[in-house]
């Protein structure tokens, strides 16, 4: 078969296996007419509408057997995906269908995609720019709600916009250096300096305000690891259980039962929390449990948010105190388990002196109180506000980085005035902030960076 087309790719867009359909895109300059080869319907794929279904058949490119009966649309360039011309085959799921549909497209003159090719092509043909086309996996990846929206969010160009605002500042600080340099007979400088000072202030401020959100991005994104602490004996397993809804950890009378961390995802409020069950903290002589208690107290230091049990039914103990002054640095809810029986929890005012919303009380056993537990656990994540919809947080490691080094950049631009240098001293690092700036959109990337992002994709994206 001979092959009409440039560099046309093509990939199965749908999960493998049983479906009710399947999507094979197709993607590149002359891929109507590759697809045109197999296909037999009532109107020919070149005179169809973009955007506009076409009923027909695929058929096998050297036999004409019958393949499958399909939908085909097409669309036209530059209004696509990839923004090249574009046919997607729409067949019935199953890997027979697929696998000899696919075959087909390629021997009429396409060639198999690599992963994340689609999405490389849209960023190289400037659908999207490279931030977008981060967002794009994030999206595929979420699991939670919380995590899509701010995908979302991203693939919508939120991030994009705050990025090129900051940048319109720098560039246009930037020009007024430049006429200053240009025109030294004209006494600008002193404005000028006023100027990058201003500018400096303004765009720093924007990234602090994207630095501080990608904690609460990261943990939207990846979970927020949420350790169950204290003494033996009070309910952490059982809380473990209460909040997972089944019996996930050993509940029993005995102190010291649970000895390994064990752990179970819950979704609140659209954020998913890997709730961590650790061993009772105590002094012991028992070797298992004594390394128990260290990872416990390892947890305290490295959970995302420590959740501190005490029992409401017996005395305040010396342990306890131990433990509160080690949590009341991270970010942490006190939980008083056990009100179904009668409270004993006599802490000489300690209660008192912490912010009140920082303490729920509950019982596992009854289940008193949990829900509550759960939903003021989504707010010490979120804040006040929680993720709305229109929220811009910064997800990404790449984009923290760019955003810390383009921040370095500012304070040296702002030194170098302070320190009266010549104006295009700072100049210099002024530039530097604009392009690390670009780089969250991909400005300058090179071929490696690229391969780095797109590798991640699926195939077919
Ligand atoms: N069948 C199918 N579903 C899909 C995709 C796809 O490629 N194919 N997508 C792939 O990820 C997502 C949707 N993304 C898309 C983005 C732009 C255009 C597009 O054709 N845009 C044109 C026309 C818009 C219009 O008619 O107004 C444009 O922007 O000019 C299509 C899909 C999710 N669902
Ligand atoms: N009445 C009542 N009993 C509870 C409650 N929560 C837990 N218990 C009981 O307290 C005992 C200890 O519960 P666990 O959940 O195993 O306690 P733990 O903190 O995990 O204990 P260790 O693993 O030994 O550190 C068990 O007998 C539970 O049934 C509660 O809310 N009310
Ligand atoms: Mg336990």
């Amino acid at each position: 078969m001979a092959t009409v087309a440039e560099d046309v790719i093509a990939a199965v867009g749908t999960a493998p296996g049983e479906a009710g359909i399947a999507v094979i895109r197709v993607s590149g300059p002359g891929c109507v007419q590759v697809v045109e080869q197999i296909f037999r319907g009532r109107q020919s794929l070149k005179d169809a509408p973009s955007h506009r279904m076409v009923y027909g058949a695929v058929v096998d490119p050297d036999t004409a057997e019958v393949l499958d009966e399909v939908l085909v649309v097409r669309m036209q360039a530059p209004r696509s995906y990839t923004g090249e011309d574009v046919v997607e085959i729409h067949t019935h799921g199953g890997s027979a269908v697929v696998g000899r549909v696919l075959n087909a497209v390629v021997r009429a003159g396409a060639r198999p995609a690599e992963p994340g090719e689609f999405t490389k092509r849209a960023f190289l043909n400037g659908r999207l720019d490279l931030s977008q086309a981060e967002a794009v996996i994030d999206l595929i990846r979420s699991k939670t709600d919380a995590a899509r929206r701010l995908a979302l969010e991203q693939l919508k160009g939120g991030l994009s916009a705050r990025v090129k605002q900051m940048r319109e500042i720098l560039l246009d600080v930037m020009a007024q250096i430049e006429v200053t340099i240009d025109y030294p007979e004209h006494d600008v400088e002193d404005v000028t300096i006023e100027q990058i000072r201003e500018a400096v202030d303004q765009v720093r401020e924007q990234i602090d305000e994207l630095l501080a959100s990608s904690r609460v991005g990261r943990l939207v994104r990846e979970g927020v690891r949420t350790a169950i602490v204290g003494r033996p004996n009070v309910g952490k397993s059982s809380l473990l259980n209460a909040l997972a809804g089944r019996e996930r950890a050993i509940v029993t009378a005995i102190p010291g039962t649970t000895r390994d961390v064990v752990d179970e995802w819950i979704h609140v409020r659209g954020v998913a929390f890997q709730i961590l069950d650790t061993a009772g903290i105590r002094t012991t002589e028992d070797e298992v449990e004594r390394i128990g208690v260290e990872r416990s107290l390892k947890w305290v230091e490295e959970a995302d948010l420590v959740l501190c049990v005490l029992d409401g039914s017996s005395p305040w103990e010396k342990e306890d105190l131990e433990l509160l002054e080690r949590i009341k640095d991270r970010p942490f809810l006190l939980v008083v388990n056990k009100i179904d029986l009668p409270q004993r929890l006599t802490c000489d005012g300690r209660l008192e002196e912490l912010p009140q919303h920082r303490i729920v009380r509950v019982s596992a056993r009854t289940g008193d109180g949990v829900q509550e537990l759960a939903d003021r656990m989504a707010r010490v994540v979120l804040g006040g506000e929680g993720v709305s919809a229109s929220s811009c947080m910064v997800t990404n490691v790449r984009h923290m980085a760019l955003l810390k080094e383009a921040r370095e950049d500012l304070d040296a631009a702002e030194r170098a005035v302070s320190e009266g240098w010549t104006v295009d001293v700072a100049a210099v690092d002024l530039r530097a902030a604009w392009e690390h700036l670009g780089d969250i959109l991909g400005e300058r990337a090179g071929e490696e960076l690229l391969n780095r992002i797109f590798s991640q994709f699926c195939l077919g994206k």
